[in-house]
């Protein structure tokens, strides 16, 4: 179970973020209720929200309006309410995982250099990560937004190799769901997921990985 984990040598890492470093759950339960009550919608619970996470905002928006019978064509008014209200409440309803400051001292002290790469809106990302006394371990901090396409396209995970820079093989991806694993599988990054975070309602040990940790301070000491 604690054995060490079979990856080769590492000169980097890059993080998920919702789901692996903040579990961010509340923050989305109280602004997506808040915008089905401004367009008037049927509210959604926790456990539905949990299954959506992990493809991006619009791809949320848009799965929590099937969800209760909306339209797409009130996409873009949910939308600007959404914005609105994640930024009001963005963080505050959300704690850092048990581990995670740990793992990510240990990371550094280990001569990794570290990237967030999250399909959260950048501008949701840099100020949440502040908010909780994160944003000081990362070279770069990479949004949903920031490339032309999301994870599980292995291009964000490229395009922060580039970025920190450190080659793929020697960069681990670090998440909480199949997006992450497919994302760095396509990217030729070695890949551990979390067993606490959100992989769409699957189990997450039936993901393709190199590995699997119950928290980041076990990651560090594993590797
Ligand atoms: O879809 C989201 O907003 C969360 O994305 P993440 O798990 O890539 O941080
Ligand atoms: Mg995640």
């Amino acid at each position: 179970m604690n054995a060490t984990l079979e990856i080769p040598r590492l000169s980097a890492a890059i993080l998920d973020l919702d789901g692996t470093m903040i579990d961010t759950l509340g923050d989305f339960v109280v602004a997506l209720n808040r915008m089905l009550d401004d367009l008037r919608l049927p509210g959604i619970e926790r456990p539905d929200i949990e299954r959506m996470i992990g493809k991006g905002s619009e791809h949320l928006v848009l799965s929590v309006l099937a969800h209760v019978g909306g339209s797409p064509e009130q996409f873009p008014s949910a939308w600007d309410a959404y914005q609105r209200h994640y930024l009001a409440v963005n963080g505050q309803h959300a704690a850092v995982y048990p581990g995670v400051v740990e793992g990510l001292r240990l990371l550094q002290s280990r001569g990794l250099k570290l990237a967030c790469l999250t399909n959260k809106p950048t501008n949701f990302a840099l100020p949440l990560l502040a908010a909780k006394g994160l944003d000081g371990f990362f070279e770069v901090v990479f949004g949903g937004d920031a490339f032309e396409r999301k994870k599980p396209s292995p291009l964000p995970l490229l395009k922060t190799c580039e970025a920190l820079p450190s080659l793929p093989a020697e960069t681990l991806m670090i998440g909480d769901s199949s997006n992450d694993a497919a994302a760095a599988r396509a990217a030729a990054c070695p890949v551990v997921l979390v067993t606490y975070g959100y992989n769409h309602g699957e189990p997450v040990r039936s993901v393709d990985a190199d590995g699997f940790v119950d928290s980041l301070a076990e990651l560090a000491a594993r590797l």
